[in-house]
């Protein structure tokens, strides 16, 4: 297997003596798409900022292709290969799209001509309006930018947290095909989302975080119809029984 992205045994939290990651297992396979889903206060944000060097890891490792970058600081880390987008206030409204596109590659500004050419042919709606401001844009629209924005660095793993959160369902759609289309583009995915089911939809692979552990994982079609899964955090609307592969990892 070609692992880009996998963490052993985390255990991190925020405050003394309190911790949010008991011992979490995932990895990230190169060109995957894999979705962390789970309750809320799970941790599933809390995964993300620890693997990005903005929560305290109490131990465990966090590797990135081989090489173990746990608790490095996040502009160590965009330099070697990951790119993340925080849930909000992830674009900077005053500035342009062109502009905070620009800021994506302040620390190698020469590539910039041949990241926008990337990002501009994977949304071409973002290429014709490089000189809007990105507070004037829709919620769908400002996720695209600042998806764009992290891709600018050309990472080797993007890290989502909840890109469909607050908007519109008509906007969630839209933002889980451009989530599915950057992976496409080859860049592995490692996405958190509340909207487990349509996340799902979308992953190869998932995990179902639970009081800071991986309790289950599969493939995303074998979650979504796994009947424990479902009853613990799907609710009841799924319609497909029939496959029942996920993995409970640690006796979830
Ligand atoms: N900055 C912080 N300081 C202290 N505790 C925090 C902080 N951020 C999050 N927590 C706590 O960590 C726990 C996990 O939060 P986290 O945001 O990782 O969960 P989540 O699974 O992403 O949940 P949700 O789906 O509701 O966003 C929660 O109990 C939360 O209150």
């Amino acid at each position: 297997m070609d692992i880009v992205l996998e963490t052993t045994d985390l255990v991190a939290g925020y405050l003394p003596g309190v911790n949010i990651l008991n011992g979490c297992n995932v990895y990230v396979e190169r060109g995957e798409l894999v979705g962390i889903i789970g309750p809320n206060g799970a941790g599933k944000s809390t995964l993300l900022k620890a693997i990005f060097g903005q929560v305290n890891i109490r131990s465990g490792t966090v590797s990135l292709s081989g090489e173990e970058i746990t608790g490095l600081k996040a502009d160590k880390l965009v330099t070697k290969g990951v790119g993340f987008v925080p849930q909000s206030n992830n674009v900077f409204p005053s500035l342009t799209i062109e502009e905070n596109l620009q800021m994506g590659t302040y620390q190698k500004p020469k590539t910039y001509k041949e990241r926008i050419e990337f990002v501009t042919n994977l949304f071409p709606e973002l290429g014709k309006r490089l000189k809007q401001r990105a507070g004037s844009l829709s919620g769908g629209e400002r996720q695209m930018v600042a998806m764009s924005r992290a891709l600018m660095m050309n990472p080797s793993l993007l890290l989502l947290d909840e890109p469909s959160a607050g908007l519109s369902p008509v906007r969630q759609d839209e933002t889980f095909i451009n989530v599915a289309q950057i992976n496409r583009a080859g860049v592995s995915v490692m996405i958190v989302e509340q909207n487990a089911r349509r996340a799902l939809q979308i992953c190869d692979r998932g995990y179902v975080l639970d009081q800071g552990r991986d309790a289950y994982s599969g493939t995303g079609r074998s979650l979504m119809s796994d009947p424990k899964v479902i009853e613990l955090y799907l609710g009841t609307l799924a319609t497909d029984h029939t496959a029942t592969t996920s993995t409970p990892t640690q006796g979830g």
